[in-house]
């Protein structure tokens, strides 16, 4: 887990695609900074699956966010872009939440052009607000940022409410307005997310966002490298996988009444306390154990 060489903008200008597997806490980042990943995406919709074990309907509240990204942000010195929903409000809510999420530890910031209360991109009946309305938040989303290096993700869900030509123009009036990285929402075919990266890749970097069972035919990084995104998130990839274990931990847990046929599909103590850092953290407390007076004196 090293910190970066080059700036997140630097690295997204590199003729090479950066994929981000969604997180919502200190540890899923830990565990995803150990596996290499250079960039992490903290998910709105993870948050609120597993914070509230609610659905992604914009119920998690903008301090709820901040305090995520800062235990992330202390644990892992991987960049991190930082899914900020609609900014929790007008113009002047989004500077609020730059701030806020910059200070925090945030690497990039996304906001999206639903109306609020906004609902994840892959469902239905979604509402955008008019255009010009979302240039000004991307605007004061880049007057409030305190460093350049903090990128401005702006992301439009009027695919399936306008129509993609539509969505293209909202990309490029989100460019005039300052936006670092464009994330067209829900293209519904590979025809659409090709057309997107055509129309809108040599622009600014282009986001491709990875859904199971959402609206998006599913591509690999590599495949939406060549079609000309730079940045690939997998976002609830990581709720869905351990949704699926954990219902079957309880169900056997609850049939046994014991872990013991489980066993095999779980870490122990030891292997956990080594995946989250124990030994290192219990010796680093012992290097600080005895820093008294009498030690000094003996130094002198
Ligand atoms: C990217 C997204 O905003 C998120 O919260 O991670 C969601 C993803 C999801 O619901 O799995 C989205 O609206 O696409």
């Amino acid at each position: 887990m090293t910190v970066p060489s080059i700036s997140f903008r630097d690295r997204l200008a590199q003729d090479r695609v950066v994929l981000a597997p969604g997180v919502y806490d200190a540890f899923t980042a830990s565990m995803a900074a150990r596996a290499g990943f250079e960039a992490l995406y903290l998910s709105g919709a993870a948050i609120a699956y597993t914070r509230l074990g609610r659905p992604d309907i914009g119920l998690v509240s903008v301090s709820e966010v901040a305090d995520t990204i800062a235990l992330v942000r202390d644990r892992v010195p991987t960049p991190l872009i930082v899914d900020a929903d609609t900014g929790y409000g007008n113009a002047l809510n989004v500077q609020r939440t730059v701030r806020m999420f910059e200070r925090a530890g945030a690497t990039a910031l996304q906001l999206e052009d639903q109306s609020f209360p906004k609902r994840c991109g892959h469902l239905t009946d979604k509402a955008v607000i008019p255009a010009g309305e979302m240039a000004g938040k991307i605007k004061a989303a880049v007057d409030a940022r305190a460093s350049e290096n903090t990128l401005i993700v702006a992301r439009t869900d009027a695919v399936a409410v306008e129509g993609v030509s539509a969505a293209l123009d909202r990309a490029r009036l989100y460019v005039e307005a300052g936006a670092d990285v464009l994330f067209v929402e829900a293209p519904k075919s590979r025809e659409q997310l090709s057309a997107i990266a055509a129309d809108l890749g040599g622009i600014r970097p282009l986001l491709a966002n990875m859904v199971e069972g959402g609206q998006t035919p599913i591509s690999s990084a590599a495949e939406l490298g060549a079609l000309g995104y730079r940045l690939v998130i997998f976002p609830g990839g990581i709720v869905r996988a351990l949704a699926r274990q954990a219902q079957d931990y309880y169900a056997s847990l609850a049939q046994h009444g014991t872990t013991q046929p489980f066993r095999d599909r779980m870490f122990d103590f030891n292997a956990l306390n080594d995946l989250i850092g124990t030994p290192e953290m219990l010796a680093l407390g012992e290097t600080y154990k005895d820093s008294g007076p009498a030690k000094r004196e003996d130094a002198a």
